[in-house]
């Protein structure tokens, strides 16, 4: 191999680290400055250039150029700063860069970017991808409904390395056994289309039969080249995400983010939230608001939760009040997707029902335990919303899951004013610690990054065939116990700081499940886990 083609590879690079003996072996004696540095002094170093740049968006620049010049060095630096990089190196940060993307454009990052010009060759382009590595898994995104701010096309492939760059700092994943996807079928986005510098295809999104055989085409290439492949849907639209996963569940070892990952992160919030309280979760009525990918995603688990506590299917789903823009969704609408059909309530309940076109309005006449925002519309949990609401009950649960921070219904801080700290809270994005009247409020964060890498590792320490649904109940259950929720103020979710710690809780746990339904071999699983760990270290 060349100099240079180690020295601009990501994977083989090691700067400055190279020994001297390294150096002569692989011909790189004279390329680089004399001094043989550690990679701790590398990452101090880089730390301290992290600290000087003024703005986050600054910050997460030289990140990503760290990323592209030398993969170990970077997630030797984020593994040891997770709890402050985390924002900057994903959500909410990683918004903004994608919005910018196209503009900004430096490095294609690895990633596979596939159009409907180029899917004809797609095996020859996962072999050119995948440059002799062992892809074992995919962040694939068509890009759709990126977090809340909606279609970005081409763009929307940071989201795919953004999720892969959290599966390794958080959980170990080897950063050599992944590839970010970009699936380009089009834009909606009137802006991009018609901007000069935009990279991506320049058409309408793709639908219907084309759409669903693009995809078809996709997940039998990918899936025939990389054997042992798990595959992570990322921000597919509304009447995509959930339909594609139904087809491909029963397959193969897939997991769709923004239902399933909020699903399992929210349900072990509430489950948290419910310790704290001393509740019982069948006793609850619950309002989704914003009944789309994430909305319904949430309220199934939800519910298959309260029948795994012994309710009825029946009963589970007559505690569901779903509420989209039309207001609380009721049977006799005609514009239902096929997902909220299930949960639609008949107006023969209420006496009001045809005024039941506002959150506030539904509010009343429910009377809820629990509030779940996955609507992308700003400031909709209002003081009086918030008010009526712990009217009714001592403490409301209120999880605010819209993303980016400028999309949430809610801020921590303004629940728990509101409610005079009875709120039980958990947010979409990460908030410092809030004092209200003597007592320090940690804040969880229902944010799927928390869960999915834990399932990953599982799933792939294990090899196992299928994600199913007890594997994904066995995730949310993980992570009870960890916080101690008899301290005051304590947080619903455990902390971002013990995300390593969890990750390898959850992923036993998954693996555990794997094994008793026969979906992975027998073996021990502390050292199947512990065989797949990749460290930021230079290879000897
Ligand atoms: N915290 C997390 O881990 C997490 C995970 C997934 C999604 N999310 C967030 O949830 C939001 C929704 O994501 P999604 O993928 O489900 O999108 P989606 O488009 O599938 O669903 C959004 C739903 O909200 C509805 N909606 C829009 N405006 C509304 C309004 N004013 N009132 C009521 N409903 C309204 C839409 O009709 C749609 O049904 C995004 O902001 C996303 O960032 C958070
Ligand atoms: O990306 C995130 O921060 C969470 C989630 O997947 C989302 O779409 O908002
Ligand atoms: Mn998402």
């Amino acid at each position: 191999m060349k100099a240079y083609e180690i020295l601009n590879n990501p994977f083989l690079n090691k700067g400055t680290a190279f020994t001297k003996e390294e150096r002569k072996n692989l011909g790189l004696e004279g390329l680089l400055p004399p001094v043989v540095q550690t990679l701790e002094q590398q990452a101090t170093q880089t730390y301290e250039l992290f600290s000087r740049k003024d703005s986050l968006l600054q910050k997460r620049e030289f990140l990503m150029r760290i990323f592209s010049t030398n993969r170990t060095l970077f997630f030797k630096v984020f593994s040891e700063h997770v709890v402050e990089m985390m924002p900057i190196v994903y959500d909410p940060v990683i918004a903004e860069s994608i919005e910018r993307f196209s503009h900004e454009f430096i490095d294609p990052e690895y990633a596979a970017y596939i159009t409907e010009e180029n899917i004809d060759q797609l095996d020859t382009i996962l072999d050119r991808a995948a440059d002799g590595r062992d892809i074992r898994l995919i962040v694939v995104t068509d890009a759709e409904e990126i977090l809340g701010i909606g279609d970005w096309g081409t763009n929307g492939v940071d989201i795919s390395v953004g999720k892969l760059m959290v599966y390794t700092a958080a959980a170990g994943v080897n950063p050599e056994w992944v590839l970010p996807v970009v699936l380009d079928v089009g834009t909606n986005r009137q802006e991009l289309l018609e901007d000069p510098l935009y990279l991506g295809v320049r058409k309408n999104r793709i639908t219907g039969d084309a759409y669903n055989k693009f995809i078809e085409t996709f997940v039998r290439h990918v899936e025939s080249k990389f054997p042992k492949l798990y595959l992570h849907w990322e921000d597919f639209g509304r009447d995509h995400a959930t339909e594609i996963l139904k087809v491909y569940r029963p397959q193969i070892a897939t997991f769709n983010d923004d239902v399933q990952g909020t699903g399992i992160i929210s349900l072990a919030g509430i489950l948290g939230a419910l310790k704290i309280s001393g509740d019982t979760l069948t006793d609850k009525k619950y309002v989704c608001f914003g009944a789309g990918t994430a909305g319904v995603g949430i309220a199934n688990l939800v519910m298959s939760e309260m029948v795994a506590q012994g309710l009825s299917e029946e009963e589970a789903r007559s505690r569901f009040y779903l509420v989209d823009k039309q207001g609380l969704l009721f049977d006799d609408m005609t514009d239902l997707t096929i997902e909220q059909k299930p949960f639609a309530r008949k107006r023969s309940e209420f006496t009001n029902a045809n005024e039941l076109t506002n959150l506030h309005a539904v509010i009343k006449a429910v009377q809820p335990g629990i509030l779940v925002g996955t609507s992308t519309a700003p400031g909709t949990f209002t003081k009086e919303v918030v008010q009526e609401m712990a009217s009714h009950v001592e403490r409301p649960i209120i999880f605010p899951l819209s993303n980016p921070t400028k999309l949430a219904e809610a801020s921590a801080q303004d629940l728990l004013t509101w409610t005079d700290g009875k709120a039980l809270i958990a947010t979409g994005v990460p908030y410092s610690p809030i004092e209200l009247k003597g007592v320090t409020y940690d804040i969880g964060q229902a944010n799927n990054a928390l869960i999915y890498p834990g399932v990953g590792l599982g799933v792939l320490a294990v090899n196992a065939t299928r994600l199913s649904d007890a594997m994904i109940s066995a995730a949310a259950h993980a992570l009870q116990g960890i916080v101690d929720t008899t301290k005051p103020g304590a947080a619903t979710l455990p902390p971002v700081a013990k995300l390593t710690q969890f990750s390898r809780t959850v992923a036993k746990a998954v693996a555990e499940c794997a094994i008793k339904e026969g979906l992975a071999p027998e073996q021990d699983i502390d050292a199947a886990i512990d065989a797949i760990l990749w460290k930021p270290e230079y290879k000897k």
